[in-house]
């Protein structure tokens, strides 16, 4: 039976490392259903730490609404990573400045070479009730009220437009990111649930970082998640505002500007394009 995405054409695509699908809806009606999402991902060569579809813009001077997809088919309302994936991809129009809508607010983008892109990722959110956390807590210090073991006893909370919790390690490398990652996710603190951050401060300008992804696991990298975690370090006094994050996928350059706002800079890569067939969809569930 004929399905409303087949043949469609997916880019693959990552930023930093971080797998991203792009599957352009514009000027089509059809929302992607999480088990929908969950099919593609489930395709060979298709899985992804997030699918960025993208829709036709809901206000006058946007380029497009995305809705962003992690591997559980549940919805973020930010990716760093996948924004530049999306900036690059649509370059392609010869757009080299661009204004895409999320559930969480607008992101702008601007391309800086062939192959590097910078977004303003906006103001961070730093209220309590905006990460969301369950109980009222100072942000920049959140004692882990049930302690994990093998976690710290605190850590940092910040919203990109979707959660983080960041926790300061003196040796990033040596943390048990899967065990503690799952854990930490689904923390009682966190009602719509957290990415997780271990992050390793090592210059005032360099920071190394390893992210356990909501909805989709530890990920090569998480462009937010680079964006909360120098947030987090400049409200703790352990670094300038502007730092290099390093990630196992890559490095990004983020900068708090004076306004507040959050400027990330990295890679992005083509990988190929292929088109979606509708027994993919089959059994979908
Ligand atoms: N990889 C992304 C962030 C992914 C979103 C996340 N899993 C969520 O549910 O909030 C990035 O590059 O920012």
């Amino acid at each position: 039976m004929h399905h409303p995405l087949e043949n469609l054409p997916i880019l693959r695509m990552n930023g930093a490392g971080n797998e991203i699908l792009v599957l352009d809806l514009r000027g089509l009606t059809h929302v992607l259903a999480p088990q929908e999402a969950r099919a593609i991902a489930a395709a060979p060569g298709l899985r992804f730490d997030q699918l960025m579809a993208l829709h036709d813009p809901h206000e006058p001077g946007d380029d497009a609404y995305m809705r962003i997809y992690n591997i559980d088919g549940s919805l973020s309302g930010a990716c760093g990573n996948g924004t530049r994936c999306v900036a690059y991809a649509l370059a392609r129009e010869g757009k080299e400045r661009l204004s895409l809508a999320t559930q969480a607010g607008r992101l702008e983008t601007r391309r800086e070479a062939e192959t590097v892109f910078t977004v303003d990722m906006g103001r961070p959110r730093l209220d309590w009730r905006e990460i969301p956390l369950a109980r009222a807590a100072d942000t920049s210090a959140v004692a882990l009220d049930p302690p994990v073991a093998g976690a710290p006893a605190q850590f940092s909370a910040v919203s990109m437009g979707n959660p983080h919790a960041i926790f300061f390690v003196v040796d990033a490398a040596a943390i048990a990111l899967e065990d503690l990652g799952a854990r930490l996710e689904h923390h009682p603190l966190f009602p719509e649930r957290a990415n997780i951050s271990f992050a390793q401060i090592v210059a005032r300008d360099d920071i190394l970082l390893r992210v356990w992804e909501r909805g989709t696991g530890a990920t090569k990298a998480c462009g937010s998640a680079a964006c909360a975690t120098l947030v987090a370090s400049v409200r703790a006094g352990l670094t300038d505002r502007r730092a290099r994050v390093r990630l196992p996928g890559g490095d990004l350059h983020i900068e708090w500007r004076a306004d507040d706002h959050v400027m990330m800079t990295g890679p992005v890569e083509f990988e190929f394009e292929t088109r979606l067939t509708s027994t993919l969809f089959e059994g979908a569930a």
